[in-house]
């Protein structure tokens, strides 16, 4: 089991590489918690599949951490402060700008569609990024002094969606032979994914059974403890002897 998102969200060849060694070592591959920490999102995915369901599109809020900066964020405060405080709060990873550059939710959206059966490529992914490149050059040790040259650029764009009385959302969409996308979006107030509050995740699935309203799964998707569960989880499936 693991909660990182490397193994199957990123290269192509090692997704590839999971994939076979399950297939031909019987080996199982506890991967509940890399998206949604845990949110039952994957399973359902595989169970929608597994009864003959096809996948067409997926589109929602996929990082716990920008969930909850863009739910706190009034426009008025410091942008850096909330990040500093959901560094604190264990939401984001351990380096804010693998949350803030749209990277760990490019991964997350790369294993949702691939566990779909499609072997899209990272960079098939199009991806906006809120990291400046004052702040994408510092080293590691440097980064949360220099998370003030986020400020301006999130007061401007809040500023906008404001006054179009619109909220904004970091938004991961893809569609069956279609393009994938991760970024900003100005969402209207009243819109689906704008709902939620803290570190929720909102996910829309549209599917053959599911095709004119999606199927929506929304809850926590980040901290410490959703994410030890759903690994927890997996181990004691595991142990059950279920085939993950
Ligand atoms: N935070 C969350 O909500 C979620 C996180 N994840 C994933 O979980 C993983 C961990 O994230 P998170 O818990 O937030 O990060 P943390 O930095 O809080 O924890 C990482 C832990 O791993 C330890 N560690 C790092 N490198 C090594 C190593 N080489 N050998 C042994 N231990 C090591 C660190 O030890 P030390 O402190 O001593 O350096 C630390 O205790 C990431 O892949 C993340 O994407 C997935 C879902 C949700
Ligand atoms: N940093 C991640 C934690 C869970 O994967 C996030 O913000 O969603």
């Amino acid at each position: 089991m693991e909660p990182n998102k490397r193994g199957q969200g990123a290269a192509l060849a090692r997704w590839r590489a999971i994939q076979s060694a399950r297939q031909t070592s019987g080996a199982h591959y506890g991967d509940s918690a890399t998206v949604g920490a845990g949110l039952p999102i994957l399973r359902t995915l595989r169970a929608l599949q597994a009864g003959g369901d096809r996948i067409h599109a997926i589109a929602g809020v996929l990082s716990g951490s920008l969930a909850w900066l863009l739910h706190q964020y009034d426009g008025l405060r410091p942008f850096s402060g909330f990040v500093r405080q959901a560094w604190q709060a264990g939401y984001t990873e351990p380096d804010p700008r693998e949350d803030l550059s749209g990277e760990d939710v490019r991964r997350k959206l790369l294993i949702l569609v691939r566990a779909t059966g499609v072997a899209l490529h990272a960079r098939q992914v199009q991806v906006a990024s809120l990291v400046p490149p004052a702040l994408a050059a510092v080293p590691v040790d440097g980064v949360h002094a220099a998370l003030t040259a986020l400020d301006a650029p999130l007061r401007a764009r809040y500023a906008e969606a404001w006054k179009a009385g619109g909220r904004l959302r970091y938004i991961a969409r893809w569609q069956a032979g279609g393009p994938a996308q991760v970024g900003l979006a100005m969402v209207p107030a009243d819109d689906p994914l704008a709902a939620g509050s803290g570190t929720d995740n909102r996910v829309a699935i549209w599917s053959d059974r599911y095709a004119r309203q999606p199927l929506v799964l929304q809850g926590p998707g980040a901290g410490a403890e959703v994410t030890a569960a759903a690994l927890l989880d997996d181990a004691l499936a595991i142990q059950a002897g279920q085939r993950l």
